[in-house]
């Protein structure tokens, strides 16, 4: 089974924590972890009711940090409609979306939950593998964050054991970069390549490669250049990296 972690970042109302805590425990779910959080007092603790346990064992870490210790990360908002015409333009998955994609796959999966007043930014939500959105009524379409966090863990709630070991955040980092070495080689058009390297990460980050999969995808990109650079000869083993080991 996957950990999953609730991720509120720089959330502003401790009462917000508090109720989160405690719809996170409603469902089975205790890693809690905020970014940046304001001063606790007497009233998150209230609000959590009995799972103060959560709160209490809630981890404070930087966003840089919860990128690299996460296999995945999902970015949630209520902001479908406005930032459904970005040029990133990511799929939206609903919960129940979500939890299909999730449910084989075994390693930390962090589901961040944005600031009260305006959400996640554009740039943390591209930084996230998967954007997750609640279908809510088009009328009054932002929820509540502890509300939102209650219905994705209602749904991600009793995850299967995962059989596929994904790749981490590092390894992903690292085959994105191999991929735009890979464009350099090729030449592709350099006014392009910023937007296909993103088009490149958005697909292979939606698709939860495991650690194999994406050592193979280096294989195949590290023999393309070999050959790129050495027409008509056959590939050399002694080349291959660390990357292509289990290929
Ligand atoms: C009050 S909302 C932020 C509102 C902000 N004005 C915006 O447009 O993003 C706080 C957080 O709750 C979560 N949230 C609210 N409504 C949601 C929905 N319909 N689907 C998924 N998450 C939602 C998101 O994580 C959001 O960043």
């Amino acid at each position: 089974m996957p950990q999953v972690d609730i991720v509120l970042v720089e959330p502003l109302y401790e009462g917000n924590i508090g109720f989160a805590a405690r719809v996170m425990k409603n469902f089975g779910f205790h890693n809690m972890v905020l970014v940046n959080p304001p001063k606790m007092t007497m009233e998150a603790t209230a609000r959590a009711s009995h799972a103060k346990d959560v709160l209490e064992s809630a981890e404070v870490l930087t966003l840089e940090e919860v990128f690299r210790r996460s296999d995945l990360a999902v970015a949630t908002t209520g902001g479908l409609a406005k930032s459904v015409s970005h040029p990133m333009r990511m799929p939206y998955y609903s919960p129940p979306e979500l939890r299909e994609m999730i449910k084989n796959v075994d390693g930390r999966i962090s589901i961040l939950f944005g600031r009260e007043n305006w959400g996640l930014n554009n740039e943390e939500i591209a930084r996230c593998d998967i954007v997750a959105t609640i279908p809510t009524s088009a009328e009054y379409p932002v929820m509540n964050i502890s509300h939102a966090i209650g219905v994705v863990c209602y749904e991600l709630a009793h995850l299967p054991r995962g059989e596929y070991l994904l790749a981490n955040k590092v390894e992903m980092d690292a085959l994105y970069a191999h991929f735009a070495r890979f464009l350099e080689g090729i030449s592709h058009p350099i006014e392009k390549r910023e937007t296909t390297l993103l088009l490149a990460k958005r697909v292979l980050g939606r698709t939860n490669l495991t650690v194999r999969e994406a050592s193979t995808i280096h294989g195949v990109l590290r023999r393309t250049e070999w050959h790129l650079k050495h027409p008509g000869m056959a590939y050399e083993e002694k080349s291959r990296e660390h990357w292509d080991e289990e290929e």
